[in-house]
């Protein structure tokens, strides 16, 4: 059995420790196989009586759910394939793990061949084709019958000497059963199925959350990295929707994303992030827990890594690109130092709003800020000279920050505001001056007005977590850049 690699889930694990999880029951089916070696909080598993049903549980949000999604030998599952089609934006993919698939034939213990009946799943009587044609030859009056799952053909024969079952073996001992025959897949080597552990898609209360930085982390460099990825699913590919929200610690972990060429990172960034991971405090443990999505990213294969090296540019600098239809992705990097001059003073709630209507997206959160925003990724700085030929690069930026109380005196204007500025040229980032004429609010409102006027910056900055839009960017369509 090959399962993915893993380690708990996101920012709502104490919730995913208390809530069931859901499997096409009864006991004894592979989904039940699947769903233990998926449980990594033991949490109670509850038996459904369809792939449809565990859908439904974990899209009206009462736990998480696993279901099969591929089989070596017969293809996709179409229930699940279908169902996850139907709600697509309510469900996340956060781990997945293949198990081999070996179905014997049970009876009870009294029942000898010929038999009246042969049931199982669907997919398990698709996998055993060559068996059943074989068994129809010198039995043209057996009838093969499909049942909800291949523990509930056990269940049903359990009653009646004159049928067997295809299933696992492990239902002999669950049914009262004997197994007549072992391996009667048709392929005998290769009889794989895959299994995703599937949960309700982050809503905004989970958004916050992950960019919540804990007051006890005073005085932390903290580097986050985020990959956003939607894409659709269709019958041949069992990749499901993913919501990823990856946060890079200084730990294994991120070395482990650091080797894998999937997320596409320059060279010179991997060595820089190496250097630089290696140098900070231990990343807290309440925000490690997100790693998990990210080693889902990074093994997920192909229809991710497609996405993310079509709609990203990672040249040292990091980007967001916000596409129209169904395919979409997000891709950043955003970093900020920790350390509050007091908790009160320091803490403000910053609000990141995407401008196209083709997708828009809120992350609330808070966001202390110290007194320079520092760059430990070391993001190139270099300004004008890259672009003799520009020498005025314009943007026209706004970017508001609300105090969440009038408790809150936002002290912006004591910052050192250090924004990397990027725009394109000859279709590639490139490194802008730092824009000097800042207008800082320092009242409860705040509002930092960056002026530039030059159509042809696709341009923004983050800036510890606030993200500057450009005010017309279009309404439609890729159009924000997004740089540290
Ligand atoms: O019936 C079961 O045991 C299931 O868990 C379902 C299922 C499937 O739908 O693919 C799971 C694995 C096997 O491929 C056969 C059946």
């Amino acid at each position: 059995m090959a399962t993915a690699p893993f380690e708990p889930d996101d920012t709502s694990s104490s919730r995913s420790e208390n809530e069931p999880l859901f499997f096409l029951g009864p006991l004894g089916t592979y989904s039940h196989q699947a769903a233990t070696a998926l449980n990594i909080h033991h949490t109670q598993l509850v038996p459904c009586s369809s792939i449809t049903e565990v859908i439904e549980q974990v899209v009206a949000r009462k736990g998480s759910g696993v279901v099969p999604v591929r089989n070596s030998t017969a293809g996709a599952v179409h229930e699940t394939s279908e169902r996850v089609d139907l709600h697509l934006p309510s469900l996340r993919c956060t781990a997945h793990t293949t198990l081999a698939i070996n179905h014997a034939l049970l009876a009870l213990p009294s029942a000898r061949p010929p038999f009246e009946r042969i049931y199982s799943h669907r997919q398990a009587l698709a996998q055993c084709h060559a068996y059943l044609a074989q068994l129809k030859h010198h039995n043209p009056d057996l009838q093969v019958i499909e049942s909800a799952s291949t523990a509930g053909a056990a269940e049903s024969v359990s009653r009646n000497p004159k049928y067997a079952a295809i299933c696992s073996s492990f239902c002999a001992k669950l049914y009262n059963l004997s197994v007549l025959v072992s391996n009667v897949q048709d392929e005998k080597m290769t009889n794989e199925t895959a299994f995703a552990l599937l949960k309700p898609a982050l809503d905004s209360r989970d958004a916050q959350r992950q960019t919540q930085v804990s007051p006890s982390l005073a005085n932390v460099h903290t580097i986050e990295m985020s990959a956003f990825v939607w894409h659709g699913i269709s019958p041949d590919d069992y990749d499901i929707q993913s919501l990823v929200h990856a946060q890079v610690p200084p730990s294994p972990y991120a070395r482990h994303l650091l080797r894998s060429d999937n997320l596409a990172l320059s060279d010179e960034l991997q060595t820089r992030l190496r250097s630089n991971l290696s140098q900070l405090p231990a990343w807290p443990s309440e925000l490690s827990v997100a790693a998990f999505d990210a080693q889902t990213l990074a093994s997920h294969g192909n229809m991710q890594t497609l996405l993310l090296r079509r709609y990203t540019r990672i040249d040292g600098q990091c980007t967001i690109k916000l596409h129209p239809g169904r395919y979409r992705l997000q891709w950043f990097v955003h970093l900020f130092a920790v350390q509050p001059a007091t908790p009160a003073a320091s803490s403000m709630t910053f609000t990141t709003t995407w401008p196209a209507e083709t997708h828009r997206s809120e992350i609330d959160g808070k966001l202390r800020m110290r007194p320079s925003i520092s760059n430990p990724l070391g993001f190139p700085t270099r300004p004008l000279d890259l672009l003799p030929s520009y020498p005025s690069l314009p943007l026209d930026l706004t970017l508001e920050v609300t105090a969440p109380s009038d408790r809150l005196r936002i002290q912006l204007d004591q910052a050192t505001i250090e924004a990397h500025w990027y725009g394109q040229h000859r279709g590639g980032w490139v490194p802008l001056q730092s824009p000097r004429d800042l207008e800082i609010s320092t009242e409860q409102e705040c509002t930092v007005r960056i002026h530039d006027h030059s159509p042809g910056w696709k341009g923004g900055a983050r800036l510890g977590g606030v993200k500057l839009i450009r005010s017309d960017a279009p309404a439609h369509g890729q159009s924000t850049g997004v740089c540290c």
